[in-house]
């Protein structure tokens, strides 16, 4: 299984112009790649845009959802397409989006843990349903969106409904970095399951992101890692095998005892 995960810089308050950088780059990297599996960061129609962000919502004049559905079909690739504010019932939601190679939306998840540190808390409601599973081209998968990886309850409760690909979607800042890199590791590692990250780079309203989007695989070693400051692509190629036979080698679901802690 082929991923290709767009570590874009992303312009503020300017849905139409990012949906234009996302609709160049995914139709290059689908003609050069042939990706089974495109991946988009947080937030990536606005940025962390938040005290103007319905004004930015309400006045949009195209659907992200319905262009991404468009997209997705014309060029028959899976998207787990990173997370886009949503105004819906009068709040705002860090909604994650992921379609199939028919344009079908399938799941869309909203981010549970708001960020205090960037205010987000101040400007959007949290979700309140629990993370689930989908399925794309027959394998099951799992997407969180950036302070989420914190928590490894959440990336646990998936991997026990048998979640093998973990996509983290992110706008996770450089001040933090080594926590990005450590944490994405240990989410890899200790449920054993490939993990696919997407976080954007540049720098808005004096926060710098830090980028060093990657691949790990369920064994805990990077595959793949973008730079921290550069646009770009990563690429890799999954063998989802994997889980299976690391899980035998070293059988930690198997050993766990839940009913202990
Ligand atoms: N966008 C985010 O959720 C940032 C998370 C973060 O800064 C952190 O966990 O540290």
């Amino acid at each position: 299984m082929k991923i290709a995960s767009y570590q874009m810089d992303i312009v503020p308050g300017n849905p139409s112009e990012n949906r234009k950088k996302i609709t160049m780059w995914a139709e290059q990297v689908c003609k050069e790649q042939k990706p089974d599996i495109l991946v988009l960061p947080e937030m990536w129609t606005t940025a962390y845009t938040l005290p103007t962000l319905e004004k930015i919502i309400r006045e949009d004049e195209e659907d992200t959802e319905s262009f991404l559905k468009q997209l997705a079909h014309k060029l028959n690739v899976n998207m787990v397409a990173g997370s886009i504010a949503v105004w819906e019932d009068g709040v705002i939601y860090n909604r994650s989006l992921v379609l199939n190679r028919k344009g079908d939306m399938i799941h869309t998840y909203d981010k549970m843990h708001l960020v205090p540190m960037l205010d987000e808390h101040l400007y959007l409601k949290g979700g309140n349903h629990s993370a689930k599973v989908f399925e794309l081209d027959g394998r099951k998968m799992g997407v969180i969106i950036c302070y989420d990886l914190r928590f490894p309850e959440l990336a646990r409760s998936l991997a026990l409904q048998g979640v093998e690909v973990l996509f983290v979607v992110a706008e996770w800042p450089s001040a933090r970095a080594g926590h990005w890199e450590v944490l994405q590791q240990a989410r890899a590692i200790e449920n054993q399951l490939f993990v696919v990250s997407c976080n954007r780079i540049g720098t808005y309203d004096g926060v710098e992101f830090a980028g060093r989007s990657m691949v790990i695989n369920p064994w805990g070693d990077i595959l793949s890692k973008a730079s921290s400051k550069e646009e770009e692509t990563v690429h890799a190629t999954l063998s989802l095998d994997d889980v299976k036979r690391i899980r035998k080698d070293v059988p930690v679901f198997s050993s766990r005892v839940p009913n202990l802690y």
